[in-house]
């Protein structure tokens, strides 16, 4: 397994605590409010349950499907939403949940797309940022990380590794480019 990876970035421990220190913020700034939480799939499986058990308030939780990679390493500049929301979020405190932000193209995407949906709020929480987008940034943030290409805790490389407990980098042999 641990053959594409070059160095371990985000150890389990630094998760687990960022899931804490994020879920208690959440708490706090959503009380008294109808809070969804949309999770972006398949990459915020993880993030999503772990930080969800810190948010101490009786939130709804839906999925998304939206795709702006295709599998590899680079980025490419098409997003398809391939599965929707089950319910209407007019009128709803939306927090979007991310395993990462990259170029922060996805992200943009659905935040423009709920607001034309009427939603109350929409923020963003994403495990990890990339250090190098300009594009958007999330409310709450769990890492800043460098401009490389890592993978675990729900982040692919080729659709595999999802399932590591830790966020790694990928080897320099294994990119496109
Ligand atoms: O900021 P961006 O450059 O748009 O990249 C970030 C997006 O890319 C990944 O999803 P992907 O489309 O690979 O789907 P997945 O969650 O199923 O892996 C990740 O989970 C984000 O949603
Ligand atoms: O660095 C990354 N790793 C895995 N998936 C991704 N999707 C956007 N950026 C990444």
């Amino acid at each position: 397994m641990n053959n594409v990876i070059e160095e371990i970035l985000v150890s389990e421990k630094q998760i687990a605590e960022a899931c804490k220190r994020l879920g208690s913020e959440i708490t706090k700034d959503y009380e008294n409010k109808d809070l969804v939480l949309v999770g972006l799939l398949k990459g915020c499986i993880p993030f999503l349950s772990d930080l969800a058990k810190h948010i101490e308030l009786p939130l709804e939780v839906q999925y998304m499907i939206v795709s702006s990679y295709h599998g590899g390493t680079a980025s490419s500049n098409e997003i398809q939403i391939k599965y929707d929301l089950e319910v209407p979020i007019k009128d709803r405190d939306i927090l979007l949940v991310e395993d990462i932000i990259d170029t922060g193209q996805t992200i943009k995407a659905v935040k423009k797309l709920f607001e034309t949906r009427g939603a109350k709020s929409i923020k963003v929480v994403s495990l990890l940022d990339k250090k190098d987008n300009n594009n958007l940034k999330a409310e709450y943030v769990g890492f800043t990380i460098p401009n490389k290409f890592v993978l675990g805790y729900g982040l692919d490389f080729q659709q595999k590794y999802r399932n590591l407990p830790y966020i790694g980098v990928l080897k320099k042999e294994f990119y496109d480019k």
